[in-house]
């Protein structure tokens, strides 16, 4: 395989019209990481990987493969290869013509195209099926195919599209875990697209979140999920609960905010200068129904439903001015005091499980 390339995004921006699609981001993937871009329908994903790719023209701004600008180069002489959701395979060719497929565009005799494509479905464990087309596959098998015939231009970078998303529950992880050992085994950087939380968390080194057209956080998975940066992050990633309120006191690395209702909640980090509104977000997975007197942040609500999600329970929680609160419990935890829908509950967490967010420019 080719050397692994870093790519370098500089105030990147799309317009369709009058839609502007991305607005000027601009993101590092370091060479040979696994970086995914993540968010809701809509927010710009996927018009991102088509202009890394070349299969999209930029607006404004400049994409860097390896330090060269690629701006102008169509997507064969990029040194990227993609893959996509629908897998994009011809029918009527067999696996081996799939696979030479972009070899033959370029030229390369019959013996060559074909040995090098066999050598590719071997690195795949394909090879038992070489003659078959791509009807006569799994849907595991056919993107094992999507992606053989990604590879076998030796890309740089490989950008995937959804690449699971055709793939039942099962199948995906275990199709996940094989994704997340090729791009270990061959170092190459991988930027894939997905809407899936639980994907990216367990395939990214580098997690790039989303929303309207803007980057909201790019960081390590355990930042993402420790630390979010922005309320979106933290609704969207589902591991903060997310509290909007009135500043009301700014100490020094605390901020305290009062919502509807008068219930003061304070956290660690200050806010904005000048800011008069804050939020902030507390860990779902650390929010507790405390005892009786116990020392804590926190506040008295009503249990209004209850998810038995196996290892988890799920709580949501109404009170002192707060709509949702949801507390995830272990079952141990929860069986061993359940409660139920309509009961008022004590929740306590630590000072150090509420943060302060801060917010994107726009
Ligand atoms: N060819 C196009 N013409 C006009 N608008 C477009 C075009 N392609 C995308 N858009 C708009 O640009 C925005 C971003 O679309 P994009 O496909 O990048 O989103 P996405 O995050 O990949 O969503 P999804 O997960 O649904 O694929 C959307 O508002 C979309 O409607």
């Amino acid at each position: 395989m080719s050397k692994a390339a870093e790519i370098e995004l500089a105030a990147v921006s799309k317009v369709y019209g009058t839609t502007t699609a991305v607005h000027a981001i601009s993101l590092k993937v370091p060479a040979g990481r696994y970086c995914c871009l993540l968010g809701p329908s809509g927010c710009g994903k996927s018009t991102t990987l088509r202009m890394i790719a070349g299969h999209e023209d930029i607006t404004d701004g400049d994409i860097m493969l390896a330090n060269k600008v690629v701006n102008g180069l169509p997507p064969a002489r990029r040194g990227t290869a993609m893959m996509f959701q629908s897998y994009a395979l011809f029918p009527h060719l067999d696996l081996v013509d799939n696979v030479a497929f972009s070899l033959k565009m370029q030229g390369v005799d019959k013996e060559k195209r074909r040995a090098e494509a066999t050598e590719m479905l071997e690195l795949m464990q394909l090879e038992p099926y070489a003659d078959r087309r791509p009807a006569q596959l799994s849907g595991g098998q056919q993107q094992r195919v999507a992606l053989a015939r990604a590879l076998i231009t030796k890309p740089q970078a490989l950008l995937l599209d959804e690449p699971l998303s055709a793939l039942d529950p099962f199948l995906k992880i275990k199709m996940r875990a094989e994704l997340k050992k090729l791009q270990t085994s061959l170092g190459m950087t991988f930027v894939h697209v997905t809407h899936s939380q639980e994907e990216a968390m367990a395939l990214a080194d580098l997690i790039v979140i989303m929303n309207d057209g803007r980057i909201e956080q790019a960081a390590s998975p355990r930042d993402i999920f420790q630390k979010p940066a922005t309320p979106f992050v933290a609704r969207f990633m589902g591991s903060h609960n997310v509290i909007s309120g009135r500043i009301v006191e700014q100490a020094d690395k605390q901020t305290t905010i009062e919502v509807a209702g008068g219930h003061r909640f304070s956290a660690l980090g200050a806010a904005e200068v000048g800011a008069e509104t804050a939020d902030i977000a507390v860990r779902t997975d650390h929010a507790r129904l405390k005892d009786a007197d116990e020392p804590g942040f926190g506040f008295t609500g009503v249990v209004a439903n209850v998810e038995d999600l196996g290892a988890t329970v799920k709580l949501s929680i109404t009170g002192a001015g707060i709509e949702d609160f949801t507390i995830l419990l272990s079952d141990a935890d929860y069986f061993a005091k359940p409660v139920k829908s309509g009961d008022a509950v004590p929740l306590s967490w630590a000072p150090a499980d509420a943060i302060v967010l801060g917010h994107v420019k726009s």
